[in-house]
């Protein structure tokens, strides 16, 4: 079966500079991948290659086996990545309409704009927040709104960009708990790039650590956490030291005392 999306000998520069150099990455369907690594190593820029944000120097990309033309996505195809980003970058207006915006897009008729919301604010538990203005949210309540927005959608691929990183110890436990499930339910693949070990070791399947622009580790998560090679060690032995705890965590964060 053809990966979802996969990547081909691209290279992003940006000022004379090697930004990314990908010989070949998949993701497959129903993964959560994660995208791990130092600072600067470029995790925004490949999760924005891969959600075709932003096209790279020279290389190719294919979904689902085709390749893309010119790296140019058609309305179709856009319509089914969905990306949500550490700031919420929520519309003026009420919860309720932020969420409706992407079916309001697509010209769905409003009843079955308005059955999806409710259902979608009910997953996310912010179904009391829909007639409140969007500007005037808590931090996790507006990253709720932000991940209903991207999920009401359906999309068949969902890119995060460090979506918890903001939030409060509690308050990121308590969403990503909620979070978790909802994707196991809907069966969504995930791609998402992270600064923490907990979230990664937690929400993902997949891992790729990326240095230097450079993926110099991929696998399941667990053997990448446990069998750190040469070129990822230096990064993962130093969040070993702040994250000692068994790297096999199934139990609810909220849970744990
Ligand atoms: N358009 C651009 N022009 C110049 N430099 C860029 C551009 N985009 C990215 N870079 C540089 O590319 C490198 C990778 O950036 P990127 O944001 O992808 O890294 P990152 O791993 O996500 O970083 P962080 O962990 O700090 O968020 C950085 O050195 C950044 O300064």
């Amino acid at each position: 079966m053809n990966p979802l999306i996969e990547l081909k000998n691209i290279t992003y520069q940006a000022h004379n500079k090697n930004i990314l150099s990908i010989p070949d990455f998949q993701i497959q369907d129903g993964d959560f991948l994660g995208i791990m690594g130092p600072n600067g190593a470029g995790k925004s820029t490949l999760l924005k290659v891969m959600a075709l944000l932003d096209s790279p120097n020279r290389g190719e990309i294919l979904y689902r086996g085709q390749e893309i033309a010119n790296g140019i996505p058609s309305l179709d195809l856009r319509r089914k990545f969905s990306v949500a980003l550490q700031q919420s970058l929520l519309l003026e207006g009420t919860v309720y309409q932020n969420i409706a915006i992407g079916l309001k897009l697509r010209k769905v008729p409003k009843s079955v704009i308005k059955e999806k919301v409710n259902v979608w604010m009910e997953q996310f538990q912010i179904s009391h927040l829909a007639k409140k203005n969007a500007h005037f949210l808590s931090g996790g309540e507006a990253q709720r709104v932000n991940l209903a927005r991207a999920m009401i959608v359906e999309p068949e691929i969902l890119f995060l960009d460090e979506p918890f990183s903001a939030l409060d110890f509690p308050t990121k436990i308590k969403l990503m708990d909620d979070f978790k499930a909802i994707i196991n339910s809907a069966g969504t693949t995930t791609v998402f790039v992270s600064h923490d070990l907990m979230e990664i070791n937690y929400l993902t399947n997949h891992l790729a650590i990326i240095v230097n622009g450079e993926v110099k580790q991929y696998g399941p998560t667990q053997r990448v956490l446990e069998s750190p090679n040469s070129a990822t060690s230096p990064f993962l032995n130093k969040w070993k030291k702040f994250y000692p705890m068994s790297f096999k965590q199934e139990k609810p964060l909220s849970l744990m005392r």
